[in-house]
């Protein structure tokens, strides 16, 4: 029968598609895992620090992470430096110079580094080699040294081992020797070093203690620090010639068998296509060893078509992955995990579940902007060594299917979802050159895009967080249950990652650009229903809107922006103004793959769509049936939408929603960073992934020339210094295409059809990713 809780006294193994359970019978109910804080019904999960699973404990910004890990460093070494007391070694002073930069002293005695060839101890195999290491004890007692064991690293002569760079350390019980597996960074050959990154490579140190027991305190003192301990029976015990000796040790000495962490359990979801087709190398080749010396029971799936993480994520029985999914592919893969979870039944246990990432892609924003995490071994250290990094979670509703789908990294509009598009068409072809190949085709043939975008600028305090303490507190049951509902359960097949937005062009020629915006301010609609379930900050400031003094911050506010309460008046249009659309416009939708789902879309746009934007103010909900067929509450005055009145909709003084309408290159809405990997660009360089809001990068007007300036500077992180450039921190937006704008909604890599309006709104840190970052 599987134990869970049962310690890790065999080697971990990894399964592909089915779970194989471990031989593990050894009680592990008392293992005094450090990291567990509660009596949380979820046991694993408490490795990561959990408190709830729903309030997120990990709260916001690198420093504090840092800090925090830090303390909790110390308050462990604390704790053991009593017990080693008891122990009777000798403990250096706490004075000592190097206690500080190294942390607490865990353990210190003689250590002699066995530099012979290793024998892999837990192979039966060798057992022979057993027997002939004590020829030579004698001499490498003579070779050993001075070492400590601090809450940071190990310590021996002149050499030192960073704790961070320890995955575990394996034990054969009986022995004197105990092996360190680490990996540590290799710095390339001093000619290169400016050239060649530095790279984790794998070291194991054999280390020879003065006698048994010794050796079993240094390995305890790696198991209290969360080191993963591979305790493995005395190679004579394992060998079937020597089976018989009942002399040999064979119990786990008591000193690690409470000691021991518990293996975590997790699922692996990889993108076999993913980093053109080297995904599965990466994982097998360079991160499953890992995993493997770690510990962890891995159940491994090969996703098999697009959409298919996202049915494994919203199906799997979490029993069988108590402590994450760790996904092996781009920004898509992660995606679809994040909506498979954020679908399933149980809400609940869908945000609980932490996720890991590997980054095997062609591009891995995510987890190098959140995490600071590009290479995969990193990455999976990262996981090893556990805890969790809390991110605000953005959902797009598309207003008149009610369909919502999540994203992480950032929803874009415009050119870039149109290369997106067109970049599939070379995917076989040009790989991830199909970017640069599909941004210079589209560039030569460069459409307007028409948008009307309505946004809700994010205060101040609210970009301090100040206000994310009260809705920690939300029921997320509550919070869930509209959304959930709603949640686009079909899918729609992607057209391409974001990817590198720093590959999509080098234009060739440019031609004059013109600009032809048309920016209005005043006071719009509310949110939706959906919108402020979603968000209970905007709940509040929507509901009572004298509560919403804070000033809105624009922090590049190129473009005149006022809050002036007035429906301003613009120039008129016929309704059959080819810039919109109008009730002719047919969208061919076959290729979202859900025709079904889309035609309704199309009709429902048809039937809503109120002309052109110039005829009238904001139709985000004065449109003719949109009431009817989609009942949205909003909590405004109540006879906006009468039936058969004219659709003049009241403005709402306090919410201050900004209307900016016309012609745009592009919008961007990230709710991180967003650094690209593959370059030292950075899309929105004011964006926290857990700052409860998003950053609304607007690139007005159209035009080549507009077009290219944009990416230049982008190249040198100078994009937001543009006169036709807007950026601004909002709690949420609603985006409408104009007729003839290219209807592409791109989120995090998937690409989804733009038929009527969009909000995208925030949901605080409702997404936990495991490991810390080390920005
Ligand atoms: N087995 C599969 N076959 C085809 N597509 C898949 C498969 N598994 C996943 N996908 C789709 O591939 C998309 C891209 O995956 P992912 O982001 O992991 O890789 P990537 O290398 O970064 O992608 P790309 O190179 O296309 O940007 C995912 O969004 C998913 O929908």
């Amino acid at each position: 029968m599987r134990n869970t809780l049962s310690r890790n006294s065999t080697i971990p193994t990894t399964t592909t598609l089915n779970t194989n359970t471990n031989t593990n019978t050894d009680n592990h109910n008392n293992n005094n895992n450090r990291t567990l804080r509660l009596s949380s019904p979820q046991p694993s999960l408490k490795r990561f620090g959990l408190c709830s699973p729903i309030v997120f404990p990990e709260r916001r910004g690198a420093k504090l992470k840092a800090s925090s890990t830090d303390d909790h460093a110390i308050d462990t070494s604390k704790d053991f430096e009593h017990r080693i007391h008891i122990g009777g070694r000798g403990i250096p002073a706490p004075g000592d110079e190097k206690s500080d930069l190294l942390g607490y002293v865990v353990f210190s005695g003689k250590l002699a580094l066995d530099k012979r060839k290793l024998t892999t101890v837990n192979n039966n195999k060798n057992n022979s080699a057993a027997s002939q290491q004590t020829s030579s004890d004698t001499t490498i007692n003579q070779q050993a040294v001075d070492a400590k064991l601090t809450s940071k690293a190990l310590v021996w002569g002149s050499h030192l081992l960073n704790l961070d760079d320890v995955i575990s350390v394996s034990y054969n019980v009986g022995l004197r020797h105990f092996t360190v597996h680490s990996y540590p960074f290799k710095k390339p050959s001093c000619g290169f070093s400016c050239f060649i990154k530095s790279q984790r490579t794998r070291k194991d140190f054999r280390f020879v203690a003065s006698n048994f027991q010794e050796a079993v305190q240094w390995v305890a003192g790696f198991a209290d620090q969360q080191c993963f301990v591979n305790c493995l029976p005395h190679p004579l015990v394992s060998s079937k010639k020597q089976a018989s000796s009942e002399l040999l040790p064979t119990d786990t000495p008591p000193e690690l068998l409470f000691r021991c962490k518990t293996p975590p359990k997790m699922l692996v979801i990889l993108n076999p296509r993913s980093g053109r087709g080297r995904s599965s190398k990466v994982f097998h080749g360079i991160v499953e060893p890992i995993f493997k010396l770690a510990g962890f029971r891995l159940e491994v799936v090969k996703t098999t078509s697009a959409g298919h993480a996202k049915t494994i994520a919203s199906t799997v029985d979490i029993s069988t992955c108590p402590d994450g999914i760790i996904c092996v592919g781009g920004d898509g893969i992660i995606n679809e995990v994040l909506n498979g979870l954020l679908s399933r039944d149980n809400q609940k246990e869908g945000i609980s579940i932490p996720i890991g990432i590997i980054p095997a892609g062609s591009d891995n924003s995510l987890v190098w902007t959140v995490l600071g995490v590009r290479d995969p071994v990193s990455a999976a250290m990262a996981i090893v060594k556990g805890g969790l990094t809390a991110t605000d979670v953005f959902a797009v509703e598309w207003i008149q299917t009610n369909k919502v789908h999540f994203g992480l990294t950032v929803s874009y509009y415009g050119f870039v979802s149109d290369v997106l598009e067109l970049s599939e068409k070379y995917q076989k072809r040009y790989g991830p050159l199909r970017y640069f190949v599909a941004g210079f085709l589209k560039f030569l043939c460069l459409p307007q895009y028409s948008y009307e975008v309505e946004y809700l600028p994010a205060s101040k305090t609210e970009r301090g967080g100040n206000l994310s303490v009260e809705s920690e507190v939300v029921d997320m049951s509550d919070l869930y249950t509209n959304i959930m509902n709603r949640s686009n359960k079909d899918g729609l097949p992607r057209a391409s990652s974001l990817s590198s937005i720093d590959s999509i062009m080098t234009p060739s020629r440019m031609s004059g650009g013109d600009l032809d915006t048309c920016t209005s301010t005043h006071a719009s609609t509310e949110p939706s229903e959906l919108v402020r379930g979603l968000d209970p900050k905007s709940k509040r400031l929507s509901s009572g809107r004298v509560n919403v003094t804070a000033e809105p911050e624009v922090i590049h506010p190129q473009l005149p922006l006022s809050t002036t309460p007035n429906w301003p008046r613009t120039r008129s249009k016929s309704r059959n103004d080819k810039g919109w659309s109008g009730l002719t416009t047919t969208h061919d939708t076959s290729r979202w793959g859900n025709t079904a789902a889309n035609d309704r879309e199309d009709i429902s746009s048809t039937l809503s769509d109120p002309g052109p934007i110039w005829d009238a103010e904001p139709k985000w909900d004065g449109e003719a049936n949109w009431d009817v067929e989609n009942p949205i509450e909003l909590p405004g005055p109540p006879d906006d939408a009468a039936v058969g009145s004219t659709k003049e909709v009241v403005p709402r003084f306090g919410d201050k929603w900004i209307v900016s309408k016309g012609h745009f290159v592009g919008i961007l809405i990230c709710n991180h960073a967003c650094r690209t990997v593959q370059s030292s660009q950075v899309v929105a360089p004011k964006a926290e992934y857990d700052d409860n809001t998003l950053d609304l990068i607007l690139v007005h007007g159209s035009g080549r020339l507009k077009l290219l300036r944009f990416f230049l500077l982008l190249q040198m992180g100078r994009h937001l210094s543009l006169p036709y450039v807007e950026y601004v921190k909002v709690k949420s937006v609603r985006i409408k295409p104009g007729k003839h704008t290219h209807n592409g909604c791109g989120i995090d890599g998937e690409l989804f059809p733009l038929t009527g309006q969009v909000i995208s709104s925030l949901l605080q840190e409702q997404c936990r990713l495991i490991g810390r970052s080390s920005i």
